[in-house]
């Protein structure tokens, strides 16, 4: 199996450039579908789920062409063949391929996502958008079907602000006859982003970013040639691995107001964020002070960024608690923290965290993705070598870490050593045949 060792206590410095954003890519790539001719998307991170992405387009008879970060997809041969299974299951965001797939072919079977388990992640309100648009919906044998005579145009209020839903149902109603307007919308980034491209392809969509978006549907969309954002969630990323580890680092393509709620907490830990257009800079952190965080939805302290940012609280002087409203569950990277001695807690939806702590490498393993980040920084700063197991799970979102670590200082690389599971089941089949 494949892991990541690092040895810590290297001091980090220069430049490291973020890539795509994960969260619209996956979302992005999908809304082609509905266009009647080649979309062009540049600037996309090269992570397993852009390729598993990939792979359901061309499942679906799509002509994908994907080099140096830019995706042709031509969507004009694809047909609505049903995804019950397989790769759908790999990624969270397979989601949208409902809203895209009924959208365009007025029909969809689409297995229920995988993605990180981080509590219960349900898509009741996707679910409920699709229905008020016409569609009906039944979940069979762990797959949904979708089935639609036309869509219709709805007002939708959604019980929780959820960035799935919100762009699942822009995605099933840009091609809708009538008028959608959905209320209480999420207002995150990415949803930006992807009305910006569907508005490109010909949609009328008014409204996102705000939490109220109101969309005309169309006859038809043309493909175009679209960028995409910056990950702001990589970018938080290093700006942690700058105030953990960093001696002076610029973290580039970056859209500094995206990182708002990351930047004011550090600065309350003492630490200093130079903003410029598309750069940030973060000098040697002084000492760091405690702080509490509740995670919320956008503009609030995103989810994605509570585990990296507990370990930079095990470095702080005092006691912070750290509260995800978001995902109840979404600690288990705290077990893994505790093995590498930090001072750390869970109490309900809430980690409590004292440090300054030492911490000393350990075999650790990441249960998700940004578990997996989070154990990499703290690999950075451990005493010795940590390995961190289960790898898969951070290539499904950062790209290229290993060499943009590399590139500011780290000592980090990927090997492969023996499975400890297979290893077993290996002995065991070898003790059956001398039997
Ligand atoms: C591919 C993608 O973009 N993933 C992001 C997206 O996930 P995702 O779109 O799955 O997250 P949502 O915004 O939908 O979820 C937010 C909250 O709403 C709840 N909920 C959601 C949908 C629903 O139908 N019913 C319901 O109750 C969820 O359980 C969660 O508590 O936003 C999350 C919250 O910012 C991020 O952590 C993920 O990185
Ligand atoms: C939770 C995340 O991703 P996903 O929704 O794809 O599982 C994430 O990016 O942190």
């Amino acid at each position: 199996m494949e892991v990541y060792k690092i040895t810590g206590g290297k001091r980090l410095q220069g430049t490291i450039k973020v890539s795509g954003a994960k969260n619209s890519a996956v979302a992005l790539i999908p809304a082609s579908i509905l266009a009647d001719s080649p979309v062009t998307i540049e600037g996309l991170p090269e992570i397993l789920d852009v390729w598993t992405l990939k792979a359901l387009l061309e499942e679906i008879g799509g002509d994908v062409s994907f080099e140096n970060g830019t995706m042709t997809i031509d969507p004009r041969p694809m047909i609505d063949i049903p995804l019950p299974n397989g790769n759908v299951k790999k990624l969270r965001a397979s989601y949208y391929l409902m809203g895209a797939m009924l959208g365009r072919f007025k029909k969809a079977a689409i297995g229920l996502p995988g993605g990180c388990f981080l509590g219960p992640r349900p898509i009741d309100q996707h679910i409920k958008g699709f229905e008020a648009l016409g569609a009906k919906v039944t979940n069979e044998h762990g797959a949904i079907y979708l089935r639609a005579e036309e869509l219709r145009g709805a007002k939708i209020y959604l019980d929780v602000a959820s960035v799935g839903a919100t762009i699942n149902i822009m995605l099933a109603a840009v091609l809708a006859k009538g008028r959608t307007i959905i209320e209480n919308a999420a207002k995150e980034p990415e949803i930006i982003d992807v009305a910006t491209l569907l508005s490109n392809m010909g949609a009328n969509i008014k409204g996102a970013g705000t939490n109220i978006i109101r969309i005309d549907g169309v006859e038809k969309l043309h493909g175009t040639n679209h960028t995409i954002i910056p990950d702001r969630i990589e970018a938080g990323t290093f700006m942690i691995a700058a105030a953990l580890a960093g001696d002076g680092m610029t973290i580039d393509n970056v859209i500094p107001f995206h990182v708002e709620a990351l930047t004011a907490k550090l600065r309350e830990m003492g630490v200093t964020v130079v903003e410029e257009e598309e750069r940030i800079f973060i000098p040697k952190a002084p000492t760091l002070q405690s702080v509490d965080v509740k995670t919320l939805v956008y503009p609030g302290f995103p989810t994605d960024l509570q585990q990296p940012f507990s370990v930079l609280l095990t470095q702080a002087a005092g006691s912070s608690v750290i509260s995800d409203t978001i995902y109840s569950a979404r600690f288990k990277h705290i077990d893994e923290l505790r093995r590498m001695n930090a001072g750390a807690r869970v109490e309900g939806q809430t980690a409590i965290i004292s440090g300054p702590a030492t911490l000393q490498a350990a075999t650790v393993r990441a249960s998700d993705l940004r578990a997996g980040a989070a154990l990499v920084l703290a690999g950075l700063i451990a005493e010795g070598e940590t390995e961190v197991q289960e790898i898969q799970h951070i290539e499904r979102g950062y790209s290229d870490l290993i060499e943009k670590m590399r590139g500011i200082g780290a000592e980090i690389r990927k090997e492969v050593v023996p499975d400890p599971t297979s290893s077993k089941e290996d002995s065991e089949r070898s003790t059956k045949r001398n039997d």
